[in-house]
């Protein structure tokens, strides 16, 4: 029998106020797979991630983590099972240290001896931070503000890392680098969920992904699948 999927969404509702954003949006996710979700701008991209972490609206529907129904579960509690997310536009804190950064993405609060091996995982993941441990996050450009972010939600070890628009804002050369960031951070054994707008963007680097358009699922399959499908053509003609 094939193995059960890390991360099962079905049938999952979310409205903000009357205003309906998911409707009945499935999808799965297995094992250390890279899933990409392609959608055109304000198709609800970003609610399905925030619905899985806890952060948007959820009005019907499950959302199970290795079985574990999440819909009733706090965000932090879901990062203590191995849940994490690399926000849109990177949230870190601009006046603090790049370690800084790192150890508030840690699950302990004080640096204890398991903080300690985290952080230096983290900074074997990403040399460049450990060189520049004690430089202003905000003062770095955006790909090392997005490093320093990713690099922060590996902080409590998840098996399964939500990131969302991680491309967003950058050159395509940080997007390379990015994109070689997700590899080797998916090679750790890292389930990845990643959204964004361009489909070469999307599938190049995914084992499988989906297409919404105005908040519903309409479309999903292998990377090579959905690059070569009708419907991307005809969603993103009219974009
Ligand atoms: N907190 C909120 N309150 C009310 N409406 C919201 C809220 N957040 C998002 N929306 C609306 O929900 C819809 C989907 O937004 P979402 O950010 O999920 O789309 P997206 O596909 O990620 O778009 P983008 O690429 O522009 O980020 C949009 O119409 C947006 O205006």
């Amino acid at each position: 029998m094939a193995e059960p999927p890390m991360l099962q969404v079905e049938d999952l509702n979310v409205l903000y106020g009357d205003y309906q954003v998911l409707w009945d949006v499935s999808m799965s996710v297995g094992q250390k797979e890279i899933v990409a979700v392609l959608g055109p701008n304000g198709s609800g991209k970003s609610t399905v991630l925030k619905a899985i972490m806890g952060l948007a609206p959820v009005r019907s529907g499950k959302i199970l983590f290795e079985g574990q129904d999440l819909t009733r579960v706090p965000t932090h509690e879901m990062v203590a099972m191995g849940i994490s997310m690399v926000l849109e536009r990177r949230r870190l804190f601009g006046q603090m240290t790049v370690r800084e950064n790192l150890l508030l993405g840690a699950y302990h609060r004080s640096v204890n001896k398991d903080t300690r091996s985290r952080l230096e995982w983290v900074e074997s993941l990403f040399p460049i931070l450990a060189e520049r441990r004690d430089q202003i996050a905000g003062k770095m450009s955006g790909g090392e503000q997005q490093m320093v972010a990713i690099a922060r939600s590996l902080m409590s070890r998840p098996r399964l890392l939500l990131m969302d628009e991680p491309y967003l804002g950058l050159a395509p050369r940080v997007v390379k680098q990015i994109a070689g960031i997700i590899r080797r951070v998916n090679e750790e054994g890292i389930a990845v969920v990643f959204n964004e707008q361009n489909v070469k963007l999307s599938f190049g680097l995914s084992d499988r992904g989906y297409l919404l358009e105005g908040g519903r699922m309409v479309l999903s399959g292998t990377g090579e699948e959905m690059i070569n499908s009708d419907v991307i053509s005809r969603v993103y003609l009219g974009v």
